[in-house]
């Protein structure tokens, strides 16, 4: 096993709001950004990559993060991180004078999803299989010691958790077969960003559904006749049985929220995503109910495994929608599937960012094969941005999301591409 002696952390933006890529109610022109960290290693050749997603100004402040967790990631064997990866992350996330900043939230724990996951991405490095493959293969016992439950357990404790393991992992021989001819569905939202106008919105629409894709989400929130206009078009290329999810980026006040989705119910949108505050749980609980049979949908700015607790075990939420690096990593996602599995949520990841795509189709397949043992219900979020700066970006056939190959987690970006969109600070 392998030993990490050192780490380079690179301050990555893409200039995507030149063309309103990515825009939303509450974020008209993101520049998708990316704090990248690479950790080497004293075997020539392999390396970690990691990253966490901001959209533009404040991507140094995660860089930044990242560097004041040096001293706990150079030095680390391989070894003792491969033999409790509990420990690992209780150890990562334990630091008490950066946990001061935190804890769980924040800066400091996007940069810890950061070096999770490069960690997790150096280890699958080198036991030469993709992320997905590397949880996948472990038994129910090994999977629960990836897991801290520290303040969880009121919800999930480890034996029930090993128990709903156990159960799940019937069948998965078959579900790993389907999933390598059929891949885990998708959906998109390159056609429905907030900036886009109503010709290109159809336009795009139409050839989503010409590629196949049977779910589209369109951002609301800015303007309701606006919002109105844009989901007759939307339905109206979509037909009426392909789902239509809608996302407002938390610009609404509770009340506010009820009356403004009651007024877009006649687009039959499947979900209503980030529809206020993502630390409110009360208000998400007060939204469902309101607008029912609407879904509500949330988690991509949900903090921690604490706060998803909550919107799960309150009844605030029916879609689990996880981040791949705004959570602590790989471990703090598995337990927020396992808390979604007992309470039967299903889990739809965010995607849209840079590196997102990549990341999170190894969850979701972790989840079919181990945790959630199903895909019914359940899409995961694509966008076609910047795909082409990965080396081994995610491969989308038929409206799926087909099994990566390459070892690692899919997040290595090409050299090049770091050099050329290495962010130059100007000078004051
Ligand atoms: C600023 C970003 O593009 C967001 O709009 C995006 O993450 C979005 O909320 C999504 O659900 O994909
Ligand atoms: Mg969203």
């Amino acid at each position: 096993m392998s030993k990490i002696t050192a780490m380079r952390v690179i301050d990555v933006r893409f200039p995507t709001s030149q063309h309103l890529d990515g825009s939303d109610a509450m974020n008209p022109d993101p520049d998708y950004s990316a704090a990248y960290v690479v950790l080497e290693t004293d075997q020539p050749g392999l390396e970690g990559h990691g990253l966490t997603f901001t959209i533009g100004r404040g991507n140094e402040i995660c860089c930044a993060a990242i560097e004041a967790m040096r001293h706990l990631v150079v030095g680390l064997d391989m070894a003792w991180v491969a033999e409790d990866m509990g420990r690992f992350w209780r150890y990562i996330t334990s630091d008490s004078q950066l946990r001061w900043i935190g804890p769980d939230k924040g800066a400091i724990h996007l940069a810890t999803g950061a070096v999770v996951n490069a960690v997790w991405d150096l280890w699958a490095k080198q036991e030469g299989v993709p992320v997905w493959e590397l949880v996948a293969r472990m038994s129910p016992e090994e999977i629960v010691k990836l897991i801290d439950f520290r303040y969880i357990t009121d919800c999930i404790t480890p034996e029930e958790a090993l128990a709903l393991l156990k159960e799940r992992a019937v069948g998965k021989e078959e579900r790993w077969a389907t999933l390598q001819r059929e891949g885990y569905p998708c959906y998109t939202t390159s056609a429905g960003w907030l900036g886009y106008d109503d010709d290109k919105l159809r336009r795009l629409c139409q050839e989503a559904i010409d590629a196949g894709f049977n779910h589209i989400k369109l951002k609301v929130g800015r303007d309701k006749a606006d919002d109105i206009r844009r989901l007759r078009i939307a339905r109206e290329v979509l037909g009426p049985d392909r789902h239509l999810m809608i996302d407002a980026n938390q610009v609404w006040e509770v009340k506010q929220a009820v009356e403004w989705v009651r007024e877009l119910a006649f687009a039959k949108p499947w979900f209503i995503e980030e529809p206020t505050s993502p630390d409110d749980i009360e208000g998400h609980r007060v939204i469902r109910e309101g607008v029912a049979p609407v879904k509500v949908a949330t988690g991509e700015m949900c903090q921690n495994r604490i706060v998803f607790k909550q919107l799960i075990m309150r009844g605030a939420i029916d879609v689990v929608q996880i981040d791949s690096c705004r959570l602590g990593g790989v471990n703090e996602i598995l337990a927020v599937m396992l808390m979604a599995a007992k309470y039967k949520l299903p889990v739809c990841p965010h995607a849209g960012g840079v590196g997102l795509c990549e990341y999170v189709q190894h969850l979701s397949m972790i989840d079919y094969l181990c945790i959630a043992s199903t895909r019914v219900g359940r899409v995961i979020e694509f966008v076609d941005h910047l795909h082409e700066h990965f080396k081994d970006p995610c491969v989308i056939r038929g409206a799926a999301y087909m099994p990566p190959q390459a070892p690692g987690f899919s997040i290595e970006m090409k050299p090049e591409s770091l050099k050329q969109y290495q962010f130059q600070p100007r000078a004051a």
